[in-house]
């Protein structure tokens, strides 16, 4: 990994290997940025804009971006190299001439454009990235010697495929798949469930087994450590990582959708425009749905088969509603979907208990669902709340969460009382005196989900949470259960080492941030409270990865922990983003 680093980021060597990974990275030019020139200047010419007149027009030239190296774009620079290692070519072997394609410069046979964007048979699809599409090498259309590295989206490994090359980036090509002619073995298209899948964004996974999505997204955890924790791996510090715990339900299981539109700038609407989610591609392989959806960049999607029953009830009346009043839009939005849940008092008639502003059908009538709760036998009535600002409830464990319907919370209902019970057992501290308290934090604590859930049979919990609405919430949530131990703040995470006066020998950590995750100076205070265990749960195992690295490597008092454990949840069966939980212990 040094060594390929080495090779394309030769600047990143002088500031050291080990920053790398939290630096931003400029992968590549992504922009065009197009020059003016003073060709359609009518004053009189001066002699120095006379001169000016007679240079040759400015090439074109490309406006790079930062990339955060966690990103998903980031995170590609790593997949390429690890390919290219692989099959033993290095990144000049597959540079594209850029400059040449913007500018439209002859070479060989005319422009350059059309030669490079075509149309190209036979590929076999080579390896997988971590957003679930396929890669392989193709020739370069221009310079013989030379490879192209293709991004193939629903592309799998082992599939031979032809696809249309539309996008060309210094080292690789995005590419839409037009068929498969030879088909992977993973590859089952019977499993497909959804008429959109093949052209909506929101999925990747759905024409593999259940057990083959699982695998894929423990390998993403494997190659997020490889990438982003090398130190670790070459220490063997980073484990085997255990197998994904799938959710109980595969389907149906989504309790927010935020379906969307777009309003042309300055034009009124003539008809309905699309709503639903964005179109990935212009692909074409799926013959018998080419014109489900439509053909603009967000598909027309009347429903979700990852919702919820009753978020796809919600989206159908919401689809209603905007079939009439589209009109009345000047700009594009976004439409909120969100499961709210009410426990049914027997005494009283279900529609009094439910809320006016739920979601309601054509004749003004609320939609709503009634089931029974498995665990304790209660009776519940689902409904779809659309307004952000709305309270809704969801039951996690026996709890009772409210929250903000715009606020963060857990997508997926199903897999919470896994996930809370998995965390509650790591945070326990093996050996601690008898009949002596333990404690916890929950940094990044949200509306209190993990505090609350883990509050039995412990001293005292602090969570710590950046927004003030959230921390309010968590506060009545811990009330209106009956949990008098939990204490939150307000504040960045790091505040918390403020007001912390628990023995850290009895005191577990759970971290679960945002996707960019942890910043240094929490992971180095971390370090110094020295806590007896941490579970660190994240939506983004890249960043993840760096974290734990800099944690166990950077920090004065990181190398006296070890990785017990590390292991991927899948929250959003279908797609291929998987939640990760790694559980460090003091050595
Ligand atoms: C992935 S959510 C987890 C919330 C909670 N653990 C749950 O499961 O419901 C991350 C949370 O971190 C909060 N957050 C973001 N940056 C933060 C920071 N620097 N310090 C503390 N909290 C932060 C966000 O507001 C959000 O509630």
């Amino acid at each position: 990994m040094g060594a390929l680093i080495r090779q394309f980021y030769p600047s990143i060597i002088a500031s050291g290997l080990q920053s790398f990974c939290r630096k931003m990275i400029t992968p590549e030019p992504l922009m065009t940025k197009i020059e003016s020139s003073d060709i359609h200047n009518k004053r009189p010419l001066t002699q120095s804009a006379s001169n000016a007149r007679n240079k040759k027009p400015k090439l074109k030239k490309y406006k790079t971006k930062k990339v955060d190296p966690t990103s998903p774009r980031g995170v590609l620079e790593f997949e390429i190299d690890e390919l290219l290692g692989k099959i033993g070519l290095d990144r000049e072997q597959i540079r594209n001439d850029v400059s040449a394609i913007l500018n439209d410069v002859p070479k060989v046979n005319g422009p350059i454009a059309k030669a490079y964007h075509r149309i190209v048979n036979n590929v076999k699809i080579l390896q997988s990235t971590s957003n679930g599409d396929g890669m392989a090498l193709i020739d370069n259309p221009v310079e013989i010697e030379k490879k192209q590295l293709a991004l193939i989206p629903f592309g799998l490994v082992g599939d031979v495929v032809n696809i249309n090359v539309y996008k060309t980036h210094p080292y690789h090509v995005e590419t839409d798949l037009l068929d498969v002619i030879e088909e992977s073995p993973s590859r089952k298209d019977e499993l497909i469930t959804c008429k959109y899948f093949g052209k909506c964004s929101g999925c990747q996974f759905q024409f593999l087994s259940y057990n083959e999505q699982l695998e894929l997204k423990r390998n993403t955890i494997t190659n997020a450590y490889k990438y982003f924790a090398p130190r670790l791996v070459a220490e063997k510090v980073v484990q085997k990582v255990g197998l994904t715990f799938g959710s109980p339900l595969e389907l149906g299981y989504r309790t927010k959708l935020t379906p969307h539109f777009d309003v042309p700038r300055r034009r009124t609407l003539e008809s309905k425009p699309p709503l639903g989610f964005g179109q990935k591609g212009k692909q074409k392989w799926r013959k018998e749905t080419l014109d489900c959806g439509g053909h603009s960049s967000i598909l027309d999607i009347e429903e979700c088969p990852i919702g919820t029953a009753v978020v796809n009830m919600g989206m159908r009346n919401e689809r209603q509603k905007f079939e009439i009043n589209y009109k009345n839009y000047k700009r594009g939005a976004t439409i909120l979907l969100r499961e709210n849940t009410t426990l049914l008092d027997n005494s009283c008639s279900i529609l009094e208990q439910l809320k006016d502003d739920s979601s309601k059908d054509m004749d003004g009538n609320i939609s709503f669902l009634e089931v029974e709760d498995i665990r304790t036998g209660a009776k519940l009535a689902k409904t779809c709340v659309t307004n952000t600002r709305q309270v809704v409830r969801e039951y996690v464990d026996g709890y009772t969460f409210r929250f903000s319907a715009g606020e963060f919370f857990q997508n997926n209902n199903a897999i919470l009382p896994l996930v809370t019970k998995y965390v509650r057992d790591n945070l326990q501290i093996p050996n601690s005196e008898p009949g002596a308290p333990n404690y916890l934090v929950d940094a990044y604590c949200g509306s209190g989900l993990f505090s609350i859930c883990s509050s039995k049979g412990v001293g005292k919990v602090i969570g710590v949470e950046i927004s003030a609405d959230s921390v309010s919430f968590a506060e009545t949530n811990a009330k209106n259960n009956g949990v008098e131990n939990c204490h939150f703040i307000v504040g960045k995470a790091e505040k918390l080492f403020e007001s912390i006066d628990m023995p850290c020998d009895r005191t577990s950590v759970i971290l679960d941030p945002p996707r960019k995750g942890c910043d240094e100076l929490f992971l180095k205070q971390l370090a110094e409270y020295y806590p007896a265990r941490i579970v660190y749960i994240s939506c983004n195992v890249h960043s993840q990865a760096r974290d734990v690295e800099y944690f166990i490597k950077e920090t004065e008092r990181g190398s006296r922990y070890k990785i017990e454990s590390l292991r991927g949840f899948d929250f959003f069966p279908q797609t291929h983003h998987v939640e990760s939980v790694c559980v460090m212990s003091r050595v």
